[in-house]
Parts: C-alpha cells; sequence; structure tokens
C-alpha cells in the first residue's frame, strides 16, 4: 500500500472539518476519490452527507461492512501541524480524518483486489452529534444493502502505534447529551433582593449535579456526568437573568441512564424552588453503548494472535460514546482501539495522532478483512 499517499489524504481531510450533517465539502473529498477508481467495480449511493459504497464480491456469502464516521468539532486548533484546519473554530480532534483516510484505503484495496464476499464502506456523517448512525440505519438506503456484520475502529492516543486493543461485550457507554436552561429575573447588581441571579443558582446546580454520581450510583457501575459549558449573563454589573448548561452523562449500564436522569430532574425541581425560576431540561441525542459481538471479537482477537498484523491488548470499558452502538445493537460486529500514540487526548486542541497507524491499521483490516471474506 502506497503510505504516502494516505498520508497526503489524511492531511487534506484534516483541513476540512466540518460539523455533523455538514459534511460537504468531505463529501465530495470522498466522492472525488471514488471517482478515481473502477466504477465498474462499485456501486455508490449518497446519504444525506454521507456516502454508501458497495465492492461486490466474486463469489458472496455475506456482506461485510465497515463503517467510518466524518465529521469533526467545534474546537480551535492548536496543533503544530502545517497543515491545520481551513475552517476556523473547527478541527479533526477525534480523529475522524484517520478514521476516513483508513477507510478510503481500504476501499483502494479492495476495489483492486476483490473478495468474495460484498463489502459495504459506510462513510456515516454526525457522529459527535446529533448521530448519524440511528438515522442512516433506519434509511430505505442502508436497508438495501445492509450488512450481515459490520466493522469499524476509533484512535487511542493513550495506546502505542503498532497497537490494536478490543474487548468482548460493553466497549463504550450510554450516553445522553445534558441542556439545562434557567430563567430568573435579572436586575442591577447593586439590588440582588430585587433579583433572580441564574448566576448563583446556576453555580449551586452544578455542585449538586456532582452528588448523583457519588450518592446516588452503585460505584461498582461506572458513571461520568460532565458539564462541558456554561453561558450565562450579559455584564459584570447586571444580575443575570438567564444560563444555559451544557454536559453530557455517561453510564455503563441502561438502568443507571435512567436512574441519574430521575435525579437530575429531582435536583432541577429544588434549584426552582429554591431560586424562584424556571427550568427546562433537554437531552439532545442519546447513544445506545458499543457492546462487541462475542464470538466476532474473540475469533478477530484469535486472528491477531496468529497472525500478528498489530500487537493486541486486551482493553477495559471506556467512557467515551460512539453511536455506532446502533449498528452493533442490529448487526453483528465489532469495534476497536488503533493505538495513535499522543500525548493529548481525544477532545483536545492538540492532539497530534501519528500517521504511523494509517499503515498498521490498513495491514490489520486487509488482511483479516481477506480472511473473513474468503474462508468463512
Ligand atoms: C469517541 C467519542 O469521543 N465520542 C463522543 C460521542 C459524542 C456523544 C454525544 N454528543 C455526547 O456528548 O453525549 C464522546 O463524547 O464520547
Amino acid at each position: 500500500m502506497d503510505t504516502e499517499r494516505f498520508i497526503t489524504i489524511r492531511r487534506k481531510l484534516h483541513q476540512i472539518p466540518e460539523p455533523g450533517f455538514q459534511e460537504y465539502k468531505t463529501q465530495q473529498f470522498i466522492l472525488d476519490f471514488i471517482d478515481g477508481l473502477p466504477k465498474e467495480r462499485l456501486e455508490v449511493q449518497t446519504w444525506k452527507t454521507g456516502v454508501l459504497i458497495k465492492v461486490p464480491g466474486l463469489n458472496p456469502r455475506k456482506t461485510i461492512g465497515y463503517r467510518t464516521d466524518m465529521d469533526g468539532l467545534p474546537i480551535s486548533e492548536e496543533t503544530s501541524y502545517e497543515f491545520t484546519s481551513v475552517h476556523n473554530g473547527y478541527m479533526h480532534a477525534c480523529g475522524h480524518d484517520l478514521h476516513m483516510t483508513i477507510a478510503l484505503g481500504l476501499l483502494d484495496h479492495f476495489v483492486h483486489q476483490p473478495v468474495d464476499d460484498h463489502l459495504l464502506f459506510i462513510f456515516q456523517p454526525a457522529e459527535e452529534g446529533p448521530g448519524g448512525a440511528l438515522p442512516l440505519l433506519q434509511s430505505e438506503e442502508f436497508q438495501a444493502v445492509k450488512p450481515d456484520m459490520m466493522l469499524a475502529l476509533h484512535i487511542a492516543p493513550e495506546y502505542p502505534v503498532g497497537t490494536v486493543a478490543v474487548k468482548e461485550g460493553l466497549l463504550f457507554a450510554n450516553t445522553s447529551e445534558l441542556f439545562i436552561d434557567l430563567k430568573g429575573k435579572g436586575g442591577h447588581a447593586a439590588y440582588p433582593h430585587l433579583a433572580n441571579d441564574m448566576v448563583v443558582a446556576t453555580s449551586h446546580l452544578v455542585t449538586q449535579l456532582q452528588s448523583v454520581v457519588s450518592r446516588n450510583i452503585d460505584p461498582l457501575d461506572s458513571t461520568v456526568i460532565t458539564v462541558g459549558k456554561i453561558t450565562g449573563g450579559t455584564k459584570q454589573n447586571i444580575i443575570a437573568e438567564t444560563a444555559r448548561l451544557e454536559g453530557t452523562i455517561r453510564t455503563l449500564s441502561s438502568a443507571s441512564m435512567i436512574k441519574v436522569k430521575s435525579r437530575i430532574e429531582a435536583i432541577i425541581k429544588g434549584i426552582e424552588a429554591s431560586f424562584e425560576c424556571e427550568a427546562a431540561i433537554d437531552y439532545g441525542s442519546n447513544y445506545y453503548q458499543v457492546c462487541n459481538h462475542e464470538e466476532l471479537t474473540k475469533e478477530f482477537i484469535s486472528f491477531l494472535e496468529s497472525s500478528k498484523p498489530a500487537d493486541f491488548y486486551r482493553c477495559r470499558e471506556a467512557m467515551t460514546g460512539e453511536d455506532f452502538g446502533y449498528f452493533l445493537k442490529e448487526i453483528p460486529g465489532f469495534m476497536f482501539w488503533l493505538g495513535v500514540d499522543c500525548e493529548y487526548g481525544l477532545h483536545h486542541s492538540r492532539i497530534e495522532p501519528k500517521e504511523e497507524a494509517i499503515p498498521v491499521a490498513l495491514r490489520t483490516l486487509s488482511t483479516y478483512i481477506e480472511w473473513k471474506a474468503t474462508s468463512q
């Protein structure tokens, strides 16, 4: 495989991060790449800003799906790259540029060296939100080419290059976004007794939320509530009439997700009463847990151990979320971590995944898919 060519592709994709369902340039980039491939061996269709590409097999018994996400994040890039994002305030800080590059590398490989089974390459929009997997899965376009098994990977800054980390069963958490709007009464900073200050109410709310994980959830059932953003008020000497809190909830069990939400709702009622304000909660998009298929994952681990395309590491579950979980709820398959060894983690403005991981992923997935699509 021509590694340099795919590193160039990764850098070009890195420069054009776009929000979920607005991946217009990214979609065009993928379609232009496909234009350079032999068309008689491809069936291409678009779905919103995504792309589905079928590579028909030579002696098909099943369809193997490979999914990549496409969207970027609202982060102002601070890497040392010469090829930083040209979209101000947006960055590929979760590796979707590498994920897409690996999918294109596999597509290129299998168009030129077809296997017995059909392959389906899925470029899915909006993984970071509001979630493209569920509507794509339910679409007529996807249902018409629905694979029998599905694969995906995610970059892992904490593992060395050359490593693939995976486990059977639960890999990623259930997630729910969390948006809370508070409305009180604004006023002059010098007359607090005539107003209901939503900065103070929000501060109490954030502190009270900390008690949900520590006091209401079984400590053996991991749960996270993170408030990532608070906005409110207009000026230093004006009491804030409104405030907004934005966060995310992560739970390993579905039961804990229900419990967390009911505790948040109770706390909000208390905030409304004690600060004489109104509150509205919106849970935004919710992702189903990523649960790897037991047998297929075991078989992949055996493949890694016997063929050694990469070093295998058995990981634990993580509190990250991924809407790939919706595919795995219906279609057997698995997701794995790809080591990219970098100092800064996912969603950080300085993340610089090592590009040497691209050939590792291409070698691992091309040999595994070749084996799976001919021998099984
Ligand atoms: C792998 C990864 O980082 N995924 C995202 C998924 C976003 C879920 C949703 N928008 C939320 O914030 O709850 C993650 O943040 O884990």
